[in-house]
């Protein structure tokens, strides 16, 4: 079963790409060969050329070789789930049995090898497929091993990923007590990975100590995230949907006990969203990608990485105000553009003035080829090119900003001989030309060259290894960031007004680029009028972590006031939550009309209530959770308390009650204080759902466990609990509804019929006197008369050729497959029995229990 025991969702919706999803649309024409009105992708485009052999990002010799990859189709890549229960079985066949079936085919093909396990990826979990998928559809073996790579990424055992993309968690050295943040997480494969390390590094703990925080712009893209992650059947995971450069900073200043408002713990809870790591993968043009996506070829210009520079800039910076000192963040792009690239980590750098530092991680995968990043480069702008920002202002190009350039040398300072910066506040000694830095006549600059060791960046390209192009900086917060004036657009680039800005970026709006569609109108006026808000306003994200760390009496009893305001202005309308006291809706509103004149740019973050957002609320139903705890005989000694939530108003009608993790219910402790600062778009692990058939509503209990959950809370189980035979596991899973008779173990079959009516949870008995975590159990419903599963068919075929396949080879002769009676997968599957119970609604849970109504 998927991931941890696998989420049993149908994902025909999600099926496009997972990866990729946030990329440009592909058009029936150029998709689909078959289409008479196809033509293969130009592969070329002069302006490309043009850029990069100027860019210098690889040198001369090196071009056409280059290039030749770059035109080739890209390698399947994909990750075995580290925390899937067949993680083994599955690194097995990979190894044994397809890597030795497929070698025939491939050298047929004139590949040496057909697969392989990228040998910087740890623990051979993440292989390399050589095979395009016109090869994979040719022959009986590869079609076998397409079948499987279909199956088991439906099952969410293996997940597709570009080799590149999965490097960048890999530098953030996570730990299982982390709380990491991906600021630009959709659709999630990174995230994906960061809690497989998390569950990995905890080593096979289902509820770690640490968590994830995934957050995108896009709610669409969350969404899809959201859908992905699912399959990891983490209670360790929040999903929030803010623009990352203004993720709210959390900081509450009462330092209250998780005890007063959820529990009766005393324990101290979290007063400031900080993270021990934080993944900056911040939208860009993507020409990293030109293998997978040929059609950037068609649009690719060389202005696409200009008009993302300073919003990656914003971002990353916030996510370094959002890093607890000590922390690492990773800073990715899969552009090969160095003004989305270098430029931007040397801007932070400068910005940040020593509390932040370059890693040199030449010690870490030292597997993976990588070359250093540059430390020269030109920016290009509307076919010119620029080598340093006193061209910019010669041309007057104000789309284009000192930090694009090598030094982020602002010459109108060294021109003005003035030491402040445009706005008349004193600018960061480090971006000021020194004396001794005078250039005698600004005519005379030729090249510019960074003086930072960008050398420490690193960038893959796609001949030295057959992949994608990606570009990864690690940075470690050293000390708190200095509180400094922005200088982004406006200070930079002159940009002094509202309309020079609506217009330099207008000029920038032409392209659908990565993640961020700045080529609609409204998106681009949204975007630029926030920008030129921002520059106006002179509110800088070094301004806000000032103003988050080192925060005075005043206005730490001014935020206090905003953040309860928000809450209470919440309680007016809404239901309270969390335990929170009503409050009275007119003193509420005067409170907030006060606050809001002192703390403007916080308001925008503190909206009383997330529109079209469910609420999250702690399900607190004691009646509920007793009839819950008794029914399953669930052990004092799990955390239930305060660790259920909802997303339901109505306590009367919740369907779903959610599961958090200690790290995540911290979390949403503290966004209550603030005010529910976050926009929580999914938290929790689906944990119990309420039984909604004519028989479930007559069971004792009125909550099923979900499958989702059953892997966390199964070792506390020790009611409507039994161990199952593997010969009447597998009949379970074969025929779906078994009458109690009919089992090979009349034993077992009396068992169940003394359970009581419902959700009952059967293990596979192997040697365990007790099942634990990593125990093969199903979640069934005990009928007056048989038993049923409650897994999907997809999900019962799975887990029954992996049974078969280790009891095959475990050789014990008294369980193979035949001797079971295992049928033929297709005559299995289309038999009446197919249908299961997973999602169940009152008609499936008829049509399984044939008995039901007796
Ligand atoms: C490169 S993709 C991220 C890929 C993702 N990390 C993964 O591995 O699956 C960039 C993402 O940034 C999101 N995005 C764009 N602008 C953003 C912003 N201002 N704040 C947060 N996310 C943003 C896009 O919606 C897109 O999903």
């Amino acid at each position: 079963m998927g991931g941890r025991r696998g989420s049993r969702t149908q994902r025909k919706h999600f099926k496009q790409s997972r990866e990729n999803v946030w990329k440009r649309p592909k058009t029936e024409s150029s998709s689909d060969p078959n289409n008479p009105a196809w033509q293969p992708f130009a592969t070329q485009n002069p302006s490309f050329d043009e850029y990069y052999k100027e860019q210098r990002i690889v040198s001369p010799e090196e071009w056409d070789a280059f290039m030749e990859m770059l035109r080739k189709p890209l390698p399947a890549a994909f990750r075995i789930n580290a925390t899937s229960q067949f993680c083994e079985d599955i690194r097995s066949q990979l190894a044994n049995d397809f890597m030795k079936s497929l070698q025939a085919e491939a050298i047929e093909g004139g590949d040496l090898e057909p697969i392989k396990p990228l040998p910087w990826y740890p623990d051979n979990l993440a292989w390399q497929s050589n095979f395009s998928r016109m090869q994979l559809r040719k022959n009986q073996t590869l079609e076998r091993f397409h079948e499987f790579l279909k199956l088991e990424t439906e099952i969410g055992n293996i997940s597709r990923q570009e080799a590149v993309s999965m490097v960048p968690p890999l530098f953030l050295d996570v730990r299982p007590d982390h709380f990491v943040l991906d600021v630009c997480a959709a659709p999630g494969s990174k995230t994906f990975q960061l809690l497989e390390i998390i569950y990995h590094s905890a080593k096979g703990r289902f509820l770690p100590d640490g968590m994830v925080l995934a957050n995108d712009l896009d709610v669409q893209r969350c969404n899809l995230l959201i859908h992905q992650t699912k399959r990891m059947c983490t209670a360790n995971l929040i999903v929030t949907n803010h623009e990352g450069q203004h993720f709210p900073g959390c900081r509450s200043h009462k330092n209250i006990s998780n005890g007063s408002e959820t529990t009766n713990n005393l324990e101290q809870s979290i007063t400031q969203l900080l993270f021990d790591r934080v993944l900056c993968d911040v939208p860009c043009s993507g020409d990293g990608t030109l293998r997978k996506a040929p059609d950037i070829w068609r649009k690719w210009n060389g202005g696409m990485g200009n008009g993302l520079h300073c919003l990656q800039i914003h971002i990353a910076m916030r996510g370094l105000s959002l890093l607890k000192v000590g922390g690492r963040m990773v800073y990715s792009t899969c552009s090969m553009n160095p003004v989305e690239n270098e430029a931007v980590v040397a801007e932070i750098l400068r910005r940040c003035g020593g509390s932040v530092e370059l890693v040199d991680v030449s010690n870490e995968l030292p597997q993976l080829i990588r070359r250093p990043g540059l430390t020269k480069w030109k920016v290009r702008d509307k076919g010119v090119w620029l080598p340093s920002y006193k061209d910019a202002r010669k041309l007057q190009r104000n789309g284009i900003v000192p930090s694009m350039f090598p030094s982020g040398k602002n010459y109108a300072d060294l021109t003005n001989n003035n030491q402040k910066s445009e706005n008349g506040e004193s600018v960061n000694a480090e971006d000021v030309v020194q004396p001794d830095d005078t250039i005698s006549s600004i005519d005379d600059l030729e090249e510019e060259v960074s003086d930072l060791p960008l050398q420490r960046c690193m960038r893959i390209v796609p001949h030295d290894q057959n992949t994608g192009a990606f570009f990864i900086a690690v940075l470690h917060k050293v000390s708190h960031l200095p509180a400094i004036p922005d200088k982004s657009a406006t200070s930079q680039g002159k940009l002094s007004t509202r309309s020079e800005l609506y217009e330099n970026l207008s000029d920038q709006a032409t392209e659908e680029i990565n993640g961020l569609e700045v080529s609609s109108v409204d998106g681009a006026d949204e975007k630029i009028l926030e920008v030129a808000s921002k520059a106006e306003e002179n509110i800088s994200e070094m301004a806000l972590e000032a103003a988050d760390e080192k925060i005075s009496e005043e206005t730490s009893e001014v935020d206090e006031k905003i953040s309860e305001v928000a809450l209470e202005a919440d309680l007016v309308d809404d239901e309270p939550a969390g335990g929170a006291p009503e409050s009275n809706s007119s003193e509420a509103a005067d409170k907030k009309t006060d606050s809001a004149k002192t703390g403007e740019k916080r308001k925008l973050q503190i909206q009383s209530k997330w529109k079209g957002v469910d609420p999250v609320l702690f399900f607190q139903d004691e009646t509920i959770i007793n009839s819950i705890k008794t029914f399953y005989g669930i052990d004092e000694s799990f955390p239930f308390t305060g660790h259920l939530v909802t997303r339901n108003k109505d306590a009367n009608h919740v369907k779903r009650i959610y599961y958090v993790s200690k790290s995540v219910k911290d979390v949403l402790d503290l966004n209550f204080r603030v005010g529910q600062q976050l926009k929580i778009t999914s938290v929790g692990l689906k944990m119990f759902e309420r039984q909604s058939s004519r028989e479930g509503s007559s069971a004792p209990c009125s909550f099923r466990i979900s499958s989702e959950g059953l892997p966390v809370i199964l070792p506390y189980i020790t009611k409507q609990i039994l161990y199952a035979s593997p010969a009447d596991f597998k009949h379970l899973l074969q025929y779906k509804s078994i009458k109690f008779a009919d089992f090979v173990d009349a034993d077992f079959g009396q068992k169940a019929a003394d359970l009581m009516l419902g959700c009952c949870v059967i293990v596979l008995r192997e040697d365990h006197v007790q099942a634990d975590a990593l125990a093969i159990a199903i979640g069934c419903w005990k009928g007056r008369s048989s038993l049923s599963v409650m897994v999907t068919a997809m999900d019962c075929q799975e887990l029954l050729e992996r049974l078969s396949a280790r009891m095959e080879t475990e050789k014990n002769g008294t369980l193979a497959p035949e001797s079971l009676g295992v049928l033929d997968k297709k005559q299995d599957m289309s038999g009446e029995n197919g249908t299961t119970l997973e999602d169940h609604n009152v008609e499936a849970m008829k049509i399984q229990d044939t008995n039901a109504s007796e």
